[in-house]
């Protein structure tokens, strides 16, 4: 027998973004059902952001101690695995969503755990965990918040083979001996060096650079930050097949010819939006072409009921900025519910994301650090602007003080004819932290020659700010 459930708001997908868009309705005077199928929480927080991060930092810890006399002398041991694991599975509370249901329950929003579907406009069948059928009826909006999955490469052999994605490599309890990863993006990278340093013998395998969509001096560093740690980095490198070796590991033949052993192998190779089995068809919708707009609102839509937000929206696949187009369709939604306009085309409105187009920061957590926010000169100039570029070392007495033979790069990207800031990259230890500066500066449009009046305090890595407005001419 079918149950029958009604409420303001469905949010199919419980992961950080659809647990935001499910806050921010309920916070804007609506009710909402959140239907999660697995994990509440999703993908970052049990199987990507927090296990990777968690799995990298002790070594880049490590690795900073070592890099400073005095503190370097301290340093007599390894990194200890088993303390390293077991601090990863308490960032993922060892796989256990109660802390996290516990707070949708606190937010008041309803929790149905259970594989959604859409079976009509602003309606959504539930094949609950306990195998209830439900159907939801939501007077104003269902929101698309089911993230992404992985795609793997058509590699002959892939099939055959015992091989971890993302999932596997960020919940592992054994380090492998020696591990091959497929795919030079910002997982591969990440994953690799994490490997190494908890002694894993890792070949890297990327089929042109690593991490291309950033400039390449930043891309140069990580590289070697990579091979420092002992990764055998191969660049315009694919692999040709993969079979599964006699000793229970994998073996690769390489396109040039060589070949790699591995006990495991680890594809990380890019994600897609997770649109399938969501009945988009039942609504007159392909999945393969969904259009979203500023405000989350999916084009073609009658009524304009559907919205998309985060990895599902297919348009920046970070927990931050998918976390923000919640917060804005979410307020979409109660907006338009209670009849004001939240019109998707005026931008910078607490309605429309964006800064999706103009001002996303990303960081490589890698050590070295590479940390970007905007856009690439390349990028920039294929939008029309008419852009400067001024690039630098770090060299300042923060730097200098922070790392012993410190090595980072910095680049600032500006639109000449606004005099504002576009884009900026840092490449070093510890940039991380430096990164908001730059978003602020571009989300606000400050001009430089009111920027120059942002003193970075002595002595600070952020006097890399002053460097590259003297370079600029200032
Ligand atoms: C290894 C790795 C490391 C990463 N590190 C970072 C990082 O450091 N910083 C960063 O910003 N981003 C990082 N990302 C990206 C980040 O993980 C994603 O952008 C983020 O998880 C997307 O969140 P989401 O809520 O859109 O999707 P998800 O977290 O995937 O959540 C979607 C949820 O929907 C559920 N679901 C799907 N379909 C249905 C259905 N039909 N019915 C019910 N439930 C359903 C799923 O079970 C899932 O829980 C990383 C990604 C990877 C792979
Ligand atoms: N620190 C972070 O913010 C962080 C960390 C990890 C992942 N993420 C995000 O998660 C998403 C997924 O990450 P990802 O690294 O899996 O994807 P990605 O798209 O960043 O990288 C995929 C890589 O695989 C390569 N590739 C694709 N198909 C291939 C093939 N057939 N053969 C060989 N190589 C192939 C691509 O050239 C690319 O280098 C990305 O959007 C990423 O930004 C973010």
């Amino acid at each position: 027998m079918t149950e029958t459930l009604q409420t303001d708001v469905i949010v199919i997908g419980a992961g950080a973004v659809g647990e935001n868009a499910a806050d921010r309705v309920v916070r804007g005077g609506l009710s909402a059902i959140l239907v999660e199928a697995d994990l509440v929480g999703g993908e970052c927080s049990y199987w990507a952001c927090m296990p990777s991060k968690a799995l990298l930092r002790p070594g880049t810890a490590l690795a900073e101690a070592r890099a400073v006399a005095g503190s370097r002398e301290a340093v007599t041991g390894a990194l200890d695995t088993g303390a390293v694991l077991d601090r990863r599975n308490s960032f993922t509370s060892q796989w256990d969503d109660a802390g996290q249901a516990d707070w949708v329950a606190d937010a008041g929003i309803e929790l149905v755990r259970g594989w959604a579907r859409l079976s009509a406009p602003r309606e959504v069948d539930v094949r609950t965990t306990d195998s209830r059928t439900l159907r939801i009826s939501a007077r104003h909006a269902v929101v698309l918040a089911t993230g992404s999955t992985p795609t793997p490469p058509p590699l002959p052999g892939l099939d055959t083979v015992d091989y971890w994605g993302t999932r596997e490599a960020t919940s592992a309890q054994e380090i492998p001996g020696r591990l091959v990863v497929i795919g030079g993006g910002v997982s591969g990278v990440e994953l690799a060096q994490a490997y190494a340093r908890l002694g894993s013998a890792v070949t890297l395998l990327a089929r042109g650079p690593l991490l291309k969509s950033f400039p390449e001096p930043a891309r140069n560093l990580v590289e070697q930050g990579l091979k420092n740690a002992g990764v055998d980095v191969r660049t315009n490198t694919s692999p040709a097949s993969v079979r599964g070796a006699d000793d229970g590991g994998v073996h690769l033949e390489l396109e040039g010819g060589e070949s790699v052993a591995a006990d495991k192998l680890l594809v990380s190779t890019g994600r897609r939006p997770a649109l399938a089995d969501l009945g988009l068809d039942e609504v007159g919708l392909d999945p393969r072409t969904l259009e979203v707009d500023d405000s989350g609102q999916v084009a073609g839509v009658d009524g304009g009921w559907l919205y998309a937000v985060g990895d599902a929206a297919g348009k920046v696949l970070l927990t931050h900025q998918g976390k923000y187009e919640a917060r804005t369709a979410g307020d979409a939604i109660a907006a338009r519910a209670a009849g004001k306009p939240a019109p998707a085309s005026a931008a910078w409105t607490r309605y429309t994301a964006t800064a999706d187009k103009y001002a996303v920061p990303q960081v490589v957590f890698t050590d070295p650090e590479l940390a970007m926010v905007g856009r690439t000169v390349e990028q920039a100039r294929a939008d029309g602007l008419n852009v400067s570029e001024t690039s630098l070392d770090i060299a300042v007495a923060g730097s200098a003080l922070y790392a012993d033979d410190y090595t980072g790069w910095a680049q600032m990207v500006v639109d000449e004819d606004r005099r504002v800031l576009v884009g900026v990259t840092f490449a070093g230890p510890g940039v991380s932290e430096l990164l908001h500066a730059a978003t602020i500066a571009i989300v606000g449009e400050v001009p430089l020659d009111r920027l120059w009046h942002a003193v970075p305090a002595y002595p600070t890595i952020s006097e890399v700010w002053l460097r590259l407005l003297e370079k600029y001419g200032l």
